[in-house]
């Protein structure tokens, strides 16, 4: 009989916080709230609160679901080594009971206390991360991130289901336009990384396909998400607050996205280029949705 595993104490909060990737999913949130704060209708403060509450829940439940299920993965990992799983902080019956309960949690007051059409779309997007992304694409196919990267664009449309009950056109093109940048947005890091992800054999684009490829498909999906993100103004969906905001943020961003996509690697490069638009594609998302939430309210 193989020797019981040894039993972990009871791990500490920051732990199941580090679980829920907090620094990654501010931007999520920040998305879903905005997508809210731009419906064209007012939404009760206390519906309000509690609807960015649950995409905040569900996706930290999708966070420390993804962590319970690759623990392996984040252990061959520099930069996730040290994550409370591989790093022997926590059971994984813990990080597996707290992503089911948290995530169902969410699920349930969204559907209860807000509406049933944003508790669907926050059902789809957990389950998109979790099924789709994590267990099913992620170790197969280079395209990972491309599919399962729809599950990081789902919170816009939540926000504004959570407001109207509804889907429509404006948030269908926030959609497109999360999706369209996660390309980027990914590949540019997985440009500086890439030997992590060779080392724990995840078929990241670079690894697979190579840094030529990479870099060529960076600039290829910054052409359609800079029409997601010029469209709203001219289709009459938002003012010029936010069309200006979208037209210079988008022109910096396709500029470093052209640089990225032109160069070609020498050995020991920095990497220069390829960090500034990874950061750059954070504070891109934040400025342009920050945009639509002054545009809808200041103008
Ligand atoms: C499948 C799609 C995506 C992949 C594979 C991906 C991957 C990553 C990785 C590996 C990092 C760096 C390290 C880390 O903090 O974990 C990162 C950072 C980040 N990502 Fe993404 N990302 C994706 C989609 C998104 C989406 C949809 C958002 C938000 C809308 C987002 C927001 C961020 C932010 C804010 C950071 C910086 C975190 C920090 O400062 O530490 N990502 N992403
Ligand atoms: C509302 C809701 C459920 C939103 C989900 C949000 C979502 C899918 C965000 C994706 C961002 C993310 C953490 C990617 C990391 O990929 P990875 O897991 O490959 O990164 P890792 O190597 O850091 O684990």
């Amino acid at each position: 009989m193989p020797p019981a595993a040894p039993l972990l104490p009871p791990a500490h909060w920051r732990d199941f916080l580090a679980l829920t990737k907090p620094r990654v999913m501010t931007l999520v949130v920040f998305t879903g709230l905005c997508g809210m704060l731009a419906a064209p209708v007012s939404v009760n403060p206390v519906i309000g609160f509690t609807a960015i509450l649950c995409i905040a829940l569900g996706a930290g439940a999708a966070g420390a679901l993804n962590q319970w299920y690759e623990a392996d993965l984040d252990a061959q990992m520099r930069r996730t080594a040290r994550r409370p799983l591989p790093d022997g902080r926590m059971d994984r019956q813990a990080a597996l009971h707290f992503g089911v309960g948290l995530g169902s949690f969410s699920v349930i007051l969204m559907g209860l206390a807000v509406n049933v059409p944003a508790a669907a779309i926050l059902t789809l997007s957990i389950l998109f991360y979790v099924l789709i992304y994590t267990v099913w694409l992620k170790r197969r196919t280079p395209q990972n991130i491309v599919i399962g990267g729809a599950a990081g664009a789902f919170p816009p449309l939540i926000g504004w289901a959570a407001a109207t009950g509804q889907v429509a056109l404006l948030p269908l093109l926030l959609f497109a336009l999360v999706f369209l940048w996660t390309p980027p947005h990914f590949w540019a890091l997985a440009l500086f990384v890439k030997t992590d992800y060779a080392n724990a054999g995840v078929p990241m684009l670079p690894v697979v396909r190579g840094e030529r490829v990479t870099r060529a498909q960076i600039g290829l999906y910054t052409i359609p998400m800079a029409l997601a993100a010029l469209s709203p103004w001219p289709l009459g969906l938002t003012g010029p607050i936010f069309g200006v905001t979208a037209l210079v943020t988008t022109i910096v961003f396709a500029v470093l996205a052209a640089r990225v996509a032109t160069r070609r690697q020498v050995p020991g490069d920095p990497m220069k280029p390829e960090k500034r638009l990874f950061s750059y594609s954070i504070l891109y998302l934040f400025v342009v949705f920050g945009a639509l939430v002054a545009d809808r309210w200041l103008a």
